[in-house]
């Protein structure tokens, strides 16, 4: 990818950057990370790299679903609650039982749930029909061939591909691969990223403010957005309007890093320090069709790393993440879906919407009605709305009010 990525080749002043041309940038200027074999401890949140086939089947053996007696079915035939069948009960088997000998006609084996089927069983009668015995057994009733028993091989078949690559390694996807007696697994390795906040009106949290200051928000919310979309964000000391300390703050990680994602200092004013210490030096500018978030830009840094800038609006940076950081970086970390979840919903009131411009409002969605009502209003300073919101309504360029009743596209943040 070269440098000048963020171009657009046919973009005069006047004209707007499509949502999809800066998307499709921002996505090239990452390259895939490389493969690493971790503990499964470490996997979390990140993709697969290769193809799971099991080594085992699961469950590895027959085995019981109940706590009960372990019998042959043809046994039990004339059983019933007033009249019911006594068997010898000729074993004990604890789930763990290694050497299980053969159950042998008109006899029963007491059985654990997890414990091994004896051969020649083929049901398992739970304990609640049974006088619990442990000598001789009284069992209230018949049983179909295969009841309570867990098939050897049922669930995942020893040799077939239990996980293909891409997949995101969540809980349910490293409880498998353990109970096949996986330790570790090939993975992407996370995107590094660096977040960078700029601002001389930026004060810490827990520090003392004044007025005409606000806290800094924009760096802890795009570092936690960065993790949960199984990155490594490094949370870089906010700068002020300041080229020079911009710069210095990033030298000691020209080697740690794959991306840097900038927030603020990229619009029109005077004092506009991402766009002073980056334009026309491997990053280029632009404006594009959304709201919010149309101030932005991309490219690399110093050869160095990707760098993606966001506008300062806590509501455009955290919108623009979504639309364009989040993708790309799920694709680097090989995950075969880079995409939220996205449905229609029926807007339970009004809207009106710009002209030209794709915009995402912030919403709130009910499944079980299949509604969705607007969450605050469109302003992209509104950090509280967002906070409350669960979805983003995607509404279409071209679209300029949308009544209530309609069907609209959205996006599902949780
Ligand atoms: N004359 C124009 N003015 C503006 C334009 C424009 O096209 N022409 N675009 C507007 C739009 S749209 C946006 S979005 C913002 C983007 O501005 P910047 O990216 O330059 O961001 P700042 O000016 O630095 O800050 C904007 C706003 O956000 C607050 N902010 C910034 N950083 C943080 C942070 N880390 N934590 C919390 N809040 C932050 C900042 O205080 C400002 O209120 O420009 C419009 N203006
Ligand atoms: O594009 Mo700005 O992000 O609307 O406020």
């Amino acid at each position: 990818m070269t440098d000048d990525a963020c171009v657009s080749s046919n973009n005069p002043a006047h004209e707007l950057t499509s949502v999809a041309d800066h998307r499709a940038k921002v996505a090239s200027l990452l390259t895939r990370t490389p493969v690493e074999t971790r503990p499964l401890q470490n996997c979390l949140g990140l993709a697969l790299a290769e193809d799971l086939v099991a080594p085992i089947s699961l469950p590895p053996f027959s085995n019981s679903a109940m706590d009960g007696y372990a019998v042959r079915s043809v046994d039990l035939t004339e059983a019933t609650q007033d009249e019911p069948v006594k068997l010898p009960v000729s074993e004990d088997i604890p789930a763990g039982r290694v050497d299980v000998p053969p159950l042998q006609p008109g006899t029963a084996h007491r059985i654990m749930t997890g414990a091994q089927l004896p051969p020649g069983a083929d049901a398992v009668i739970p304990v609640e029909r049974t006088d619990a015995g442990t000598e001789t057994v009284a069992l209230f009733g018949s049983v179909q061939p295969g009841a309570h028993v867990r098939r050897a091989g049922e669930d995942v078949a020893a040799g077939t591909t239990v996980l293909t690559a891409g997949t995101r390694l969540g809980a349910a996807q490293l409880g498998v691969a353990a109970a096949v007696g996986i330790a570790e697994l090939p993975v992407h390795r996370p995107v590094r990223v660096l977040v960078l906040s700029t601002g001389s009106e930026l004060v810490a949290p827990g520090e003392e403010l004044q007025l005409g200051q606000i806290y800094e928000s924009n760096g802890l919310m795009l570092a936690a957005a960065v993790q949960e979309a199984g990155g490594e964000p490094t949370m870089l000391r906010f700068v002020p309007d300041d080229v020079d300390a911009f710069h210095e703050v990033l030298q000691t990680h020209l080697d740690s890093a794959d991306l840097l994602i900038t927030s603020g200092g990229v619009s029109a004013g005077a004092y506009e320090v991402v766009k002073d210490a980056l334009a026309g030096n491997g990053v280029e500018f632009t404006k594009v069709a959304m709201q919010p978030g149309m101030p932005q830009g991309c490219g690399r840094y110093r050869d160095a790393f990707a760098v993606v800038t966001l506008p300062g609006n806590p509501v455009s940076s955290m919108v623009s993440f979504e639309v364009f950081v989040r993708p790309a970086m799920l694709a680097a970390a090989g995950h075969a879906t880079t995409t939220r979840h996205r449905r229609q919903a029926v807007l339970a009131e009004s809207l009106v919407a710009p002209s030209r411009r794709q915009q995402f409002r912030r919403g709130v969605f009910d499944p079980v009605s299949g509604e969705v009502s607007l969450q605050g209003a469109p302003g992209s300073h509104l950090l509280g709305s967002l906070a409350r919101a669960n979805c983003l309504l995607a509404i279409p360029e071209d679209v300029t009010e949308m009544p209530a009743g309609s069907t609209v596209d959205v996006v599902l943040l949780d």
